[in-house]
């Protein structure tokens, strides 16, 4: 497995590319499955997730073809309806190829995806809208088997509370419904109005993406579209948030501040500028001392959940103390024993830990765990003297598009310690 060799203190200077987010791409990757036409993507992220949906779009018939950071996808016909588990179960966000399939070929088979390190992770309130759009749900060995022979019929869905995944599923699914889907308490992330953006142009029928009410209007079929996927904020807060822990100045390309929700305000009560260009948002911090704020993760526009981890290396060299309550997620601090491995002052009580600012951190091995716990380990590194070795970082090749050219391009002294080398 590789590993990551971190030398920390140095300031990042200059020019960095935010790619386009994983956390669309997956979605909009999946939406190829409603239509007979292609469907061209473009920014879509170099990410060893993306390669695995490819791997189980694949199985379902799906020509892909990469050139650069454009994807093709053409599902001229599904070949299979059922996705299997030994691909299902490496990516949770292959589950989401259901609602497409179900809805275009009136059956579909899809192993649970199942927990992960983060949490449960059920999909019941995927499943209940399914049911309540008319099809028939069973649990059979593990797998769950839908089906709509006559296809899915609109119908209204409250959400008891705010997901993504769910959002994201039962839109695509309600493009091709008789009838009209009302979604209520629908998540507002800027995922999902990219989603909406791709629906649309593959000639959807969707209003109220960005607000708790989207409305979708079922058509006959839907046709190929080209569609780029929106920037990834999380990638951009990341990056951010290694600024204001090691200081200097890099201007995201492609970022927007929107797109941060309310960690923009964040980041600036902790000390960093943020200043949108034509080009991106610029994001300095020069010299000043990094305040500690306190933050609770909340769905979009609130502190995202997806940045948690990388926020409590940010106030790992605050000026006092920060808590910060995890609500997303029930396992979500697994970066914590890692972190104080480096110097970092942790306490954990329940849904909330609190990091008290300490004035330096120290290099040392430490141990990647999750995807963003990762990129929380990178930017304690970076602000910590000497050097850092992180281990499994196959986690950050899930979601982090070259981190390590896209560092030291601006200035951080980190090499890739290969398996073989
Ligand atoms: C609201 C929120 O911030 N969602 C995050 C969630 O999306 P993801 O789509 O993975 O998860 P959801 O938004 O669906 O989950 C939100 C919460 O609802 C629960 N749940 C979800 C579906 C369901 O059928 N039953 C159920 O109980 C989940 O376990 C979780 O506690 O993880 C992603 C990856 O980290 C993040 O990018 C998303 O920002
Ligand atoms: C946990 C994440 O991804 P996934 O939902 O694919 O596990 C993430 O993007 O932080």
């Amino acid at each position: 497995m590789d590993q990551l060799a971190i030398i920390g203190g140095r300031e990042l200077y200059g020019e960095l590319p935010i790619a386009g987010a994983k956390n669309s791409a997956l979605k909009v990757m999946a939406a190829c499955l409603l239509t007979a036409e292609p469907l061209v993507l473009d920014e879509v992220p170099d990410l060893a997730d993306v390669r695995q949906l490819v791997v189980l779009l694949g199985n379902h018939g799906v020509i892909c073809r990469r050139d650069g950071a454009r994807l093709t996808l053409d599902a001229a016909a599904i070949s299979s309806t059922t996705a299997p588990y030994d691909i299902v179960r490496k990516m949770r966000a292959s589950f989401n190829v259901l609602g497409p399939i179900l809805a275009r070929e009136g059956h579909a088979k899809v192993s649970l995806p199942g927990g992960c390190a983060i949490g449960a992770r059920p999909v019941d309130l995927h499943l209940k809208a399914f049911e309540a759009m008319g099809a028939s749900i069973e649990l059979e060995e593990g797998y769950v088997l839908a089906e709509a022979r006559n296809g899915l019929s609109g119908a209204e869905v409250e959400f008891p509370f705010v997901s993504v995944g769910a959002t994201e599923h039962v839109m695509m699914a309600a493009t091709l419904a008789r009838g009209t889907t009302v979604l209520k308490n629908a998540a507002r992330e800027p995922e999902i109005v990219d989603l909406a953006d791709c629906l649309r142009a593959m000639g959807a029928k969707v209003e109220g993406d960005g607000t708790d009410t989207i409305t979708i209007h079922g058509v006959s079929s839907l046709h190929g579209a080209t569609h780029e996927v929106v920037a990834d904020r999380i990638e951009m807060g990341s990056y951010a948030m290694a600024v204001g822990a090691v200081g200097g100045e890099l201007l995201l390309t492609r970022g927007r501040r929107e797109l941060l929700g309310s960690a923009a305000g964040v980041l600036e009560e902790c000390g960093l500028t943020l200043k949108e260009e034509v080009r991106g948002l610029r994001v300095s911090r020069w010299g000043t001392p990094t305040v500690s704020t306190s933050i609770t993760t909340e769905p979009f526009p609130g502190f995202a959940t997806d940045l948690q981890a990388q926020f409590m290396a940010l106030m790992a060299k605050g000026t006092g103390k920060a808590s910060v309550t995890e609500t997303i997620f029930e396992n979500r601090f697994m970066h914590v024993p890692e972190l104080r491995r480096l110097g970092a002052d942790i306490t954990v009580d329940g849904r909330t830990a609190t990091v008290t600012g300490v004035s330096r951190l120290k290099g040392a091995p430490v141990m990647a765990t999750d995807l963003r716990a990762s990129m929380s380990l990178i930017i304690a590194a970076l602000c910590a003297e000497g050097q850092t070795m992180i281990s499994r970082v196959y986690h950050l090749d899930r979601g982090f598009e070259r981190l390590d050219d896209k560092l030291r391009a601006v200035g951080a002294l980190i090499e890739r310690v290969r398996e073989d080398a």
